[in-house]
């Protein structure tokens, strides 16, 4: 049974087209509407032949949804839904895939009537890629998918969406949008702010000794610049919409990191040593909990066996 038949996405870029392509697989016959507000995007989604039609206005392409997907950066959302509020039919399901959530709800409910049918949602699972031609199907497939309905969302509605999510091979878990936007900032937007952060660090010790940093970077820093390369729009947009959760994390850190720097300058093995155990169990655990990816990204598909032991 099909959750929707008629599913808009707005926005397609590496997640919008990931999803276009992952219901063209599970769902085929579902009528796929994309709407992008990049002329040379939607030229791409036509290309990449990612939808049955593709709109020329965001309110042109929710027209006949039961379901409408926001994929653009979290800040775009309340001008997405601003231009498609007049045209959504009464009982089409709005959603979308923000990394962050109460910003977002909170710039839905004030354009869309019905609050109902909003359902905020957030796949755990992306690239530092961007754009229609890095999207693929399997991109959820075994990954979280974090719904945060309102008190007032219609529990049908949930359930609709959560069916998708799941035939769209994702594990579905619902959540207090603020309750996720703190469990985020530590997971996700920490760990990218330290990427973008050290990435930049690097770079200026480089220039400054005439040294070759980058040069020498050895796994661990190549990771970081894996994710330091992530799209700037959205993750300016992101730490902009998490204020408050990332100031909070990034002050608990900040303290960490000093009584590290403190144990370091006095010689302190002992609190080092702990420190590392201590981390080294977390790790176990997520192993133990079959939670291990390949790199710290939080959302990648595991490498295909073909791919192991590349680099
Ligand atoms: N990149 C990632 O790994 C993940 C991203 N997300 C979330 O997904 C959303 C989309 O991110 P990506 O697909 O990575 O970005 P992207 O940059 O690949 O795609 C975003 C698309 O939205 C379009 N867009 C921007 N403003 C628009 C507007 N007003 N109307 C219509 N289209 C508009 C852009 O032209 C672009 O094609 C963001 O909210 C992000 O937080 C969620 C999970 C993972
Ligand atoms: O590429 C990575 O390491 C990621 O962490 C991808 C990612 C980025 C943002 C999200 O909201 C979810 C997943």
């Amino acid at each position: 049974m099909l959750p929707f038949s008629r599913v808009a996405i707005i926005g397609f870029g590496l997640i919008g087209s990931s999803v276009a392509r992952a219901v063209r697989r599970a769902m085929p016959r579902v009528n796929l509407t994309g709407y992008d507000a990049d002329a040379d995007v939607r030229e791409r989604g036509d290309t990449l032949g990612l939808f049955d039609d593709i709109a020329d206005s965001a309110g042109a392409a929710v027209t006949d949804a039961d379901l409408v997907i926001l994929a653009v950066p979290v800040r775009a959302s309340e001008a997405v839904a601003r231009d498609i509020a007049a045209d959504l039919p009464a009982d089409c399901v709005v959603s979308d895939v923000g990394s962050v959530k109460a910003k977002v709800a909170e710039a839905l409910a004030a354009h869309i009537d019905n609050s109902a049918r909003i359902i905020p949602a957030h796949p755990v699972a992306g690239t530092e890629n961007s754009g229609p031609d890095a999207g693929f199907a399997d991109l959820f497939a075994g990954r979280w998918c974090i719904l945060t309905p309102g008190a007032d969302a219609d529990p049908v509605a949930v359930e609709r969406l959560s069916e998708f999510w799941r035939q769209l091979g994702s594990d579905v878990e619902i959540m207090d949008a603020a309750h996720h936007d703190i469990v985020l900032a530590v997971t996700s937007h920490l760990p990218h702010l330290i990427a973008y952060t050290i990435v930049g660090t690097a770079s200026d010790v480089e220039e400054v000794t005439k040294s070759e940093v980058i040069k020498y970077s050895a796994g661990g820093f190549r990771d970081f610049t894996r994710i330091a390369a992530s799209d700037p729009t959205m993750w300016r947009d992101v730490f902009l919409a998490n204020r408050d959760a990332v100031l909070d994390v990034l002050q608990r850190f900040t303290e960490d990191l000093t009584a590290l720097q403190r144990a370091i300058r006095w010689d302190d093995g002992d609190t080092l040593f702990k420190h590392f155990e201590v981390t080294r169990e977390t790790r176990r655990r997520i192993i133990d909990a079959g939670q291990d990816t390949a790199a710290p990204d939080f959302g990648r598909v595991p490498p295909k066996e073909s791919e192991v032991g590349e680099d």
